[in-house]
Parts: structure tokens; C-alpha cells; sequence
């Protein structure tokens, strides 16, 4: 053992334990909001607001409802879960809750940096108005940093506004992104069922961000193939794909192993497109078969800018920590791994430049360095 770490070009790679998975810092790009919901704070905000339409109101069982009727194997079914959370996301106290839950919780799985999305237009049932719901929103992310922050975490989370894409308010959606831009908003997207619902259909917000400057991701190549990816980038120009795990389908394997790109899959590559994948989520709805089957393996062993999200921690009854763990168990990865996806993922932040690189030297690259150290300090002498 000794000879193999002395002889390797450095130290033998080791798989990381479950705990060092959930220390190692993470970035999240990819999270929705109304996604993300403790079953106990639904139980407890549906009794507050009177919803009485919860499946049961047992928070055990409601955690097992929302992952078994996600996991369906159609987008459209999976979407459908989110009328409950957004059924009782509707009042300001209830978005500061469900807030300053989410960034405790991403705070406790080492989650260092996280852009987090919801649709605003969803949120206006009981009154609230669209500033309403993006003001208190960021103040239950603000509660949350501060309560790890005394737990002893430390985390840094922005939001993403999303329009929902068979919907028609994408451009004012996309004008209140650009309003509280440098309020905790770092950005835009558009989410819903993708059949049928390309994203063409939203170019003027589009091109509104792109003349004011900002940054904006679309879902896209998730439950729809190649066209849906190219109109996000070539029509729409996003800065990042959401899921874009369809682009598998523009990459060939010859019988000999060896891999040819098509334009579109070459054009992703060579211009760093960020891909925010989310493993757990596309086995729900079956935009892929097994984590080692995902598009994920390939697509990282070619070094695309492949990142690693949750999309929705309560209907894929996941978490970073999580996705993680079925990643290294299909791929064998290795701290290294990790680092470069949460690299990869930091460098795609709608951050600005020198925040993203401080976050990368000052706390990614030393997180990962002490965790690969420690083999050094506890092992046995053998
Ligand atoms: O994976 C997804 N694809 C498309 N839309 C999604 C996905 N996950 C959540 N959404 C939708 C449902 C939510 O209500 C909305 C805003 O977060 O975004
Ligand atoms: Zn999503």
C-alpha cells in the first residue's frame, strides 16, 4: 500500500466517505424553491393557511408521496406535485420560512454558494405583488445564511427568477430580475413543460437581459431533444442549459470507443456552455435510465462544463451530498472529481468575476485540499 501511494504520480486515490462528501464545499446552480420544502413546513404552513388538499398530512408520508408521484417518468406528471408547495407559498411569512429553510439546509450539506429559483407569478394568489414575493423571499435567504452562519456554516445564496414557459409574463418577469439585480437576484430562467413550449416563444425577455447586460439559463433538453437546446442557445442565447442532458444525442461512440461531436454538441464544448445537470431528477422523468447510464459520465470524460444540482431536494427526495454519493458509486469518482465539478459549477455563477474566483481560491480550492489531506493524519500505521 505504502509502495503504491510512493510510486503513483501522487497519492492513490481514495473514494470519499459520506462525510467528507458532505463537508467538501458544494455550489448549486440548479435548485427550485418551491422544490425544495421540508414536508413538516408544508404540513405546518397548510394548517396555517387552511390548504386542505395535502395527499395526508403525516410529514414521514408526505416526503414518500411527493418522491413516489415525481418519480413517473414524465415531466408533466413530476410538475404537477408543485401545485401543493405552491399552494401554500402564498404569503410573505410563508416565502420567508421556506427561504431561510432552504439556505440552512443547503448550509448543513456544505453547500457553500447556491443560486436558487422559483417563478414569482406562482406566488400571488393571496394578494402579494411580484416585488411582495421577490422582497421576502430574499429576506428568508438572508435569515437562513445568518442561521447557519450560526450553526457554524457558512453559505452565500442568490436567487434566480423564473417565468414559467407556457405562461405569457416572461418579459415583466424578466424586467423584475433586471430591477433586483443587485438586491440578491443574479439572474433569470424559464421552467414548465418543455413539449411544445419552446423557448423562442420568449425572446423579447431574452433580448431584453441581453441589452441590459444580465445573465439568464433555460431549461432545456431535458423531457425535449436537440431543437429545444439549440433555439436556448442559437435564438435565445442563454448562458447556461438547464439539465441539457439531450445533447448526449449529438455525440456518436464508434464500435472502437472513439466519440464524434455533431456542430451542436461540438459548439457546447468549445464555448464552455455550463450544463446543469441533475441526475435524480432525470430519472424521474426519464430523461435518463440508471445513474450509470447517465449522460453525466460521458460527458464529463470529454470535458464538457458539466455541474452537479439537485433540481428539486423533496420530489427527488435528494440533496447535493446525495447526488454525489450515486455519482461516485456509478463513476467511481474521487475528491478530484468533485472539485472539478464544484469548480465548474463556481465559474458558471452569475456572480461577478472576482467573487467567483475568491470563492474558488479562498474556500473551494482549501476545502478540498484539507479533506485530500486527511488520509495523512488518521489512518493507521499499515
Ligand atoms: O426539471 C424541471 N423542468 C422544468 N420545470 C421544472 C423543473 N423542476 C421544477 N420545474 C418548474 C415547477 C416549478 O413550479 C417551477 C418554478 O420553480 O419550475
Ligand atoms: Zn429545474
Amino acid at each position: 500500500m505504502e509502495n503504491e501511494i510512493a510510486t503513483s504520480a501522487g497519492v492513490t486515490p481514495r473514494t470519499p466517505t459520506a462525510e467528507q462528501i458532505r463537508r467538501a464545499p458544494k455550489v448549486l446552480l440548479h435548485d427550485h424553491l418551491d422544490g425544495g420544502l421540508r414536508p413538516q413546513t408544508i404540513v405546518e404552513l397548510a394548517a396555517d393557511c387552511g390548504y386542505r388538499d395535502l395527499p395526508t398530512t403525516d410529514p414521514v408520508k408526505l416526503g414518500e408521496w411527493f418522491r413516489e408521484a415525481a418519480d413517473s417518468g414524465s415531466l408533466e406528471r413530476y410538475l404537477e406535485t408543485f401545485a401543493h408547495t405552491c399552494a401554500v407559498m402564498q404569503t410573505r411569512e410563508a416565502l420567508v420560512r421556506v427561504a431561510a429553510d432552504c439556505a440552512e439546509d443547503l448550509a448543513a450539506d456544505g453547500v457553500v454558494y447556491a443560486e436558487i429559483r422559483y417563478a414569482p407569478e406562482q406566488h400571488l394568489e393571496a394578494g402579494l405583488s411580484l416585488e411582495e414575493v421577490v422582497e421576502a423571499v430574499n429576506d428568508g435567504f438572508r435569515q437562513g445564511e445568518e442561521r447557519a452562519r450560526e450553526a457554524g456554516h457558512r453559505i452565500r445564496v442568490r436567487a434566480l427568477l423564473t417565468a414559467m414557459r407556457h405562461a405569457a409574463r416572461s418579459l415583466e418577469i424578466a424586467e423584475l430580475a433586471n430591477a433586483y439585480r443587485d438586491r440578491g437576484v443574479a439572474g433569470f430562467d424559464i421552467a414548465g413543460a418543455e413539449a411544445g413550449h419552446p423557448p423562442t416563444r420568449h425572446l423579447d425577455a431574452f433580448e431584453y437581459l441581453k441589452r441590459e447586460n444580465n445573465h439568464f439559463t433555460i431549461h432545456a433538453g431535458e423531457a425535449f431533444g436537440l431543437p429545444s437546446i439549440w433555439q436556448a442557445l442559437q435564438w435565445c442565447g442563454a448562458d447556461r442549459l438547464g439539465h441539457g442532458v439531450r445533447i448526449i444525442d449529438d455525440i456518436g461512440t464508434a464500435g472502437d470507443g472513439s466519440v464524434q461531436l455533431g456542430r451542436l454538441a461540438a459548439y457546447v464544448r468549445d464555448r464552455r456552455i455550463p450544463l446543469e445537470m441533475c441526475p435524480t431528477s432525470n430519472l424521474q422523468t426519464g430523461a435518463a435510465d440508471s445513474y450509470a447510464e447517465h449522460p453525466i459520465g460521458l460527458l464529463r470524460r470529454l470535458h464538457f462544463r458539466v455541474t452537479v444540482n439537485t433540481d428539486n431536494r423533496l420530489m427527488s427526495g435528494t440533496s447535493m451530498s446525495r447526488e454525489f454519493e450515486h455519482l461516485i458509486g456509478a463513476f467511481g469518482y474521487t475528491l478530484d472529481d468533485m472539485q472539478w465539478f464544484t469548480v465548474n459549477a463556481m465559474k458558471s455563477a452569475f456572480l461577478p468575476f472576482d467573487e467567483r474566483l475568491a470563492m474558488i481560491n479562498d474556500v473551494i480550492k482549501p476545502g478540498y485540499a484539507e479533506l485530500k489531506a486527511e488520509w495523512l493524519f488518521g489512518g493507521s500505521l499499515v
